[in-house]
């Protein structure tokens, strides 16, 4: 287990005083695939590199496996650092070096022998999909196929934790699917603990156990991924999710249209369909749905639609409250 505990990060730059990361506890557990989300300036890769102590924390304290590691220099922390693999946003890799001895690298450093090598990097590019590009410098491998490199690198020493700063940022869409795959792969077959950063809950969806939420240097909200989505808490985290779920309708559907728009969230087992006509039945109602779509987060859902009821207001109330204690429904409020 990573503990991260009261961890602030103050810098000094010029005359100003910047509190990166303040006053954050975080609990990661061996085995799962944690994101970190938030905007930008958050101080997400400030708090990420607190685990390797690439940054060390102004105050508070890493524990890993229950050693406290925040006062580790030299020898220790060179060795505590070969657990901990590292990949980034640009991939870092050395432009003059191959494939094979980008990868080979890291396990020179730590002093393995030749064969040691050969045989570890050759199953490492067999894991990422690359064999075929052994011999071959960064400058012509794709983004997607850089990071891979990035990831056998980090790989070669047998971390037990990888960290991954922003890992598919620089990536389309399609790339990032699959480097998303890959990573979920390795956590799932090597059984690495993956802590990620990323501002784009989209990638928190597809591959996290859990997330903790970062705004302005604080961890305000953690959570099964799953919960996080269907019923957030913060302000913030709300925000988030709303941005996701992408419910943008176009202004012009709201000039002409007869009663208020509501949006309705529920946990997707729960029935809601018969439930809603049953309520416009028993209370009378109009009911127009402008929007809709269901959620998957691993293989649990979450449904949203937008509605527009149209009745007497005290109808409308009825109906809501009908439908609020008839099903799952975690939020109903007026879209706009
Ligand atoms: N070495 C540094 N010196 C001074 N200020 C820094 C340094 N590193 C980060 N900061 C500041 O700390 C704050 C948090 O930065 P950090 O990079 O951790 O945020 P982030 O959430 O990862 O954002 P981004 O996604 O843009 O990288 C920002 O205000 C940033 O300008």
């Amino acid at each position: 287990m990573i503990s991260l505990e009261n961890i602030s990060v103050t810098f000094k730059a010029a005359n100003q005083v910047v509190g990166a990361v303040k006053e954050a506890s975080l609990a990661i557990d061996t085995g799962e695939i944690f994101g970190i989300v938030g905007s930008s300036g958050a101080g997400k890769s400030t708090l990420l590199r607190t685990i390797n102590l690439l940054e060390k924390p102004t105050s508070g304290a890493v524990v890993i496996d229950g050693t406290d590691i925040t006062d580790f220099t030299g020898e220790e922390l060179r060795k505590t650092r070969l657990k901990i693999g590292m990949i980034f946003q640009h991939f870092n890799l050395i432009r003059g070096k191959t494939v094979f001895d980008n990868i080979a690298f890291a396990m020179k450093a730590a002093e393995k022998s030749k064969e040691e090598i050969k045989d570890r990097v050759e199953k490492l590019l067999k894991i990422v999909g690359l064999s075929d590009k052994r011999d071959v410098y960064p400058s012509k491998l794709s983004g997607g196929q850089k990071q891979r490199v990035g990831i056998a690198r980090a790989l070669a020493n047998e971390p037990q934790i990888l960290l991954c700063d922003e890992p598919t940022s620089a990536l389309d869409l399609e790339t990032t699917k699959s480097i998303l795959q890959l990573l979920k792969e390795i956590n799932r077959n090597l059984g690495i603990t993956i802590v990620l950063i990323t501002h784009e809950m989209d990638v928190v969806k597809s591959i996290c156990d859990r997330v903790a939420v970062m705004r302005k240097g604080e961890v305000v909200e953690v959570g099964n991924v799953y919960d996080v989505f269907a019923t957030p808490k913060h302000e913030f985290t709300k925000k988030l999710v709303e941005h996701t779920f992408n419910l943008e309708l176009p202004q012009e559907i709201f000039k002409n249209l007869k009663g208020k728009p509501m949006k309705i969230v529920y946990r997707g087992d729960s029935a809601l369909e018969p439930i809603l006509s049953q309520a416009t039945k028993k209370f009378d109602l109009d009911l127009n749905i402008l929007h809709g779509k269901i959620e998957y987060i691993g293989n649990q859902s979450i449904g949203v639609l937008v509605v527009a009821f149209n009745g007497e207001a005290g109808d409308v109330k009825q109906g809501l409250d009908y439908i609020r204690e008839n099903t799952d429904v975690t939020e109903v409020s007026y879209a706009s």
